[in-house]
């Protein structure tokens, strides 16, 4: 593999709730151009690393193992790049922080103050903030002298109108902040801007964009800012994803703690990872399994997904007065077209009509030109969004 010993580089870390994804971005023409990816797997024991570059792919398996801090797992992962990369030229690291609440509208430079401020709201996305943290820290150990940035997930949805954002609660809760916050953000905002780019007519309209990957939500844009997201104050709700169960009636938890004695720590556990197509099917968490799956159960997950997606591609068109622009995005957006035709065909009494052929191919635009509604599949790049603001905070600092 080529090394880069004359380019300032810059590094990203998009920590998930299973995967921690790693982009290599090459700062020369004036703005972040992606050189390398790596995805290390936490779901895998022991953890797998798969890297890509332009010029080779490999696998690997990784011997640390995953403690608390992922502190081990990290010094390998980066020693993996090391061997590749001349990660002494990496000049900044842009992370993805989950929840930044009301407190940060944009990315923020990582100092003891900020990460503070992100470890405050820790109790608000008990599963993923601690993940964004964990490389946030062992970068600062390792190289406490590199500059390193947060983009948050939250950001991109402060535009949503106070009707959206609130809960029938009473007022002071909203007041202490539990209100719906919405996440997926840097991945909506890539979208906008490819949108905006590929298609700048339909960007200024009114679009839904549909990010179905492990974690799934919904967001509603209207010219290019959201209006309304179908996840709220946690990563819990809007629509069934992998292991997380959607939007619930509050009735069931109150009747798992009160009548059948599980503890609230249980039945958080159950809702992040017992539920959704994985708890529907009692088969597995990835739609790929399920699609090639005869069983009753699988196809019923599926039939559930597939209903709650369309369900809440309604509400976001009611909620921005329309829709112009249908997008798939995320892991199963991208590649699963019997999920996009099961959506496409609930929502073919708004006039919607999909190319078949096109749907089969992953195509970009997958519907029939007689269709009321444009429904484009895109590639989604949350690390592109990262890299991007980090460059810029760099530059304007
Ligand atoms: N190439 C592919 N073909 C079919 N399905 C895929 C493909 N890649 C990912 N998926 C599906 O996407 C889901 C995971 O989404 P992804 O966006 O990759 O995950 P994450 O949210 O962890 O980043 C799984 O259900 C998986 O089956
Ligand atoms: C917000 C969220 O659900 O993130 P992920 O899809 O990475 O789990
Ligand atoms: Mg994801």
């Amino acid at each position: 593999m080529t090394k880069h010993t004359t380019q300032d580089l810059l590094l990203t870390f998009n920590a998930g709730s299973s995967s921690i994804k790693i982009g290599l971005f090459e700062l020369s023409d004036g703005h972040p151009r992606r050189i390398a990816k790596a995805v290390i797997d936490l779901r895998k024991r022991p953890p797998t690393f798969h890297l890509a570059s332009e010029s080779a792919s490999f696998d690997a398996s990784l011997s640390a193992q995953v403690s608390e801090d992922l502190h081990d797992i990290l010094v390998e992962a980066l020693d993996i790049f090391s061997r590749h990369f001349d990660v002494q030229r990496v000049a900044v690291v842009g992370h993805r922080v989950v929840h930044g609440a009301d407190l940060f509208d944009g990315p923020v430079p990582l100092d003891e103050d900020t990460i503070s401020r992100i470890e405050d709201l820790i109790p608000l996305a008990p599963l993923h903030q601690p993940q964004s943290l964990r490389p946030i820290r062992a970068i600062r150990l390792l190289k406490p002298e590199l500059p390193q940035f947060a983009s948050f997930d939250t950001a991109f949805h402060r535009s949503n109108a106070d009707v959206v954002r609130r809960f029938a609660i009473p007022r002071a809760l909203h007041d202490e902040g539990v209100r719906r916050y919405g996440f997926h953000g840097l991945s909506y905002k890539f979208i906008a801007g490819e949108l905006a780019r590929r298609a700048p007519k339909d960007a200024k309209g009114r679009v839904v964009v549909a990010h179905l990957g492990s974690g799934a939500s919904l967001c509603a844009l209207d010219d290019g800012r959201s209006c309304d997201t179908s996840m709220g104050f946690s990563t819990l709700d809007g629509v069934p994803m992998a292991t997380r169960c959607g939007a619930i009636d509050p009735g069931v938890l109150l009747h798992l703690i009160n009548e059948r004695g599980k503890s609230a720590k249980e039945v958080e556990h159950m809702l992040y990872h017992d539920c959704g197509l994985l708890g529907i099917s009692g088969i597995s968490a990835d739609s790929r399994e399920l699609l090639t799956d005869d069983r009753a159960e699988a196809r019923q997950a599926i039939g559930v997904f597939v209903f709650r997606i369309a369900g809440e591609i309604g509400r976001l068109a009611m909620s921005i007065g329309g829709l112009e622009t249908l997008i798939f995005t995320a892991g199963i957006g991208e590649n699963q077209p019997k999920v996009r035709e099961g959506v496409c065909r609930r929502l073919g009494w708004l006039g919607l009509k999909l190319d078949d052929a096109a749907n089969a191919e992953n195509a970009l635009l997958i519907s029939s030109p007689e269709s009321s509604i444009a429904v484009h599949v895109m590639a989604t790049d949350e690390e592109q969004v990262i890299a991007d603001e980090a460059y810029g905070l760099l530059h304007r600092g």
